[in-house]
């Protein structure tokens, strides 16, 4: 028996994922029987690094989706459009979709998951967060019967990158980001990872499948990297933190009279250099799961590139050959509870100014008696505990104040900020940021 795989794109990994399925050897014995059916791509001419006999090559996507013949089609285009149309029709034609495309998933999981529940076909994704990284069936499956209360997650591979060296080398974000591009770490056009769009994306997936229901991606707090200073890594250092940028998904406290509310969150955070996530460098990423009774739990790997996105779109599809294998009549309305995804309702997301968390705050103000004294007033009017206050520094005349906070209301927060910035002594609030 062979299952007929339609391969949407030939690209990074779509050929990661070609190069597994022509070599099954020392594999599980089930990848023997996956066959390249049709391979699409947009331009049949191009070199390819891999094997691909020209004739199963074409630029017709929508023949490879409606083709009677494909079992599962892997739509590994990337991008919105064509990608969620190909992906609707291939389920309206009854295959099962592989898919490691966070940015459709993210912003259409109503309507594919929909129409994907009505002809009982699958579809997997988990390449599509943390690459070769197991956390979306490790959700669905192996902690599914845990009450998961919350997932912190480094799940941009660039950012991390920039970050690492940011510290390191005590360099600005400019230049290491414009030497990422160079080594061909960061993409030409970089917003969606340093402005933590990409992260969202994929934290909004973690925390509907962490915590049963659809997340509006819309919801998702996001901020990027893009403002994090020499100064700030080099201040978080010595007050022993590391920055890196986290995607975070949580319940917040409720009365238990009250309706469950998350937190899903996208921002730069200080970091104890003591929590597993700090010594999380490079390009690789990790997700720290905490969860009833598990306790906490942390994978770790490769987010990215051909190999480990590879193995992990593979191991989808496998997960779907397993069961038409063992299926008499698929497709069948009787999903696989633990493979299909039938949530209907939508978590609520609490606002941001109901977080509570501790702050890192620079100030930049002019180095005159009682300044620190004015801080400390307005942080008091508005119930703001603080932690540590550091001066330490001077930006050409003005001086640098950090202070480091105790746990506070978000909002409450904001509006002592307010305050300080009509101080006179005040000349500007060079960054905030977050503390774990
Ligand atoms: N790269 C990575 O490390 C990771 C990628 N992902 C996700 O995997 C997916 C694929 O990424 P990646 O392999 O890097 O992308 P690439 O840009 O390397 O490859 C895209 C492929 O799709 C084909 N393609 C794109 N648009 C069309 C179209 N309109 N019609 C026909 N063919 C098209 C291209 O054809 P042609 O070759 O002819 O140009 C190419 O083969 C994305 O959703 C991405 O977010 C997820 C995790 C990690
Ligand atoms: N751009 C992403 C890779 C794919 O998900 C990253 O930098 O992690
Ligand atoms: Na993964």
């Amino acid at each position: 028996m062979s299952f007929k795989i339609g391969l949407l794109g030939l690209g990074t990994v779509g050929t990661g994922t070609a190069e597994i399925l022509l070599s099954p050897e020392g594999r599980h014995p089930l990848v023997q029987e996956l066959e390249i059916y049709r391979v699409g791509v947009r331009d049949i001419s191009k070199p390819r690094d891999v094997q691909i006999s020209k004739e199963i090559l074409t630029t017709d996507l929508e023949a490879i989706v409606t083709d009677p013949e494909v079992d599962i089609v892997v739509e590994l285009l990337g991008g919105l459009e064509p990608a969620r149309s190909l992906i609707l029709k291939a389920i309206a034609h009854r295959k099962h979709v592989v898919t490691a495309n966070k940015a459709v998933i993210s912003r259409f999981a109503e309507e594919i998951y929909d129409a994907a529940n009505e002809k009982g076909v699958y579809v997997m994704l988990e390449a599509a967060v943390g690459g070769g990284i197991p956390i979306i069936q490790p959700l669905k499956q192996t902690l599914g019967v845990n009450r998961i209360q919350a997932i912190t997650g480094i799940v941009n591979g660039t950012t991390n990158y920039i970050l690492t060296r940011m510290q390191n080398e005590g360099a600005d974000f400019a230049d290491v980001l414009a030497d990422a591009q160079k080594l061909g770490y960061a993409e030409a056009d970089p917003t969606a990872d340093v402005e933590g769009f990409d992260a969202a994306d994929k934290i909004a997936i973690l925390a509907s499948l962490a915590f049963g229901g659809r997340i509006k991606l819309e919801e998702v707090y996001h901020e990027g990297i893009t403002k994090v200073g020499a100064a700030d890594i080099s201040y978080a250092e010595k007050l022993g933190f590391v920055i890196k940028l986290l995607a975070v998904a949580k319940q917040m406290p409720v009365a238990s009279n009250q309706p469950e509310q998350l937190q899903v969150r996208v921002h730069p955070t200080l970091v104890p250099k003591q929590h597993p996530l700090a010594s999380v460098s490079g390009v690789y990423n990790a997700i720290f799961v905490e969860g009833d009774p598990i306790g906490q739990v942390m994978f770790y790997g490769r987010g990215a590139g051909a190999g480990p996105t590879a193995s992990a779109v593979v191991s989808d599809i496998l997960n779907i050959a397993s069961i038409l294998k063992t299926v008499s009549q698929p497709p069948t309305p009787n999903l696989h509870p633990l493979l299909a995804c039938t949530h209907q309702h939508y978590c609520q997301i609490a606002p941001m100014d109901e977080l509570v968390t501790r702050f890192y705050a620079r100030f930049l103000t002019n180095d005159s008696p009682g300044v620190i004294g004015h801080l400390g007033t307005s942080f008091g009017n508005q119930g703001v505990s603080l932690e540590s206050v550091v001066q330490t520094g001077f930006q050409g005349e003005l001086a640098e104040i950090v202070v480091v906070t105790h746990d506070v209301r978000e909002g409450n927060f904001r509006q002592a900020l307010a305050e300080i910035r009509s101080l006179d002594a005040v000349d500007s609030i060079a960054s905030l940021l977050r503390v774990l």
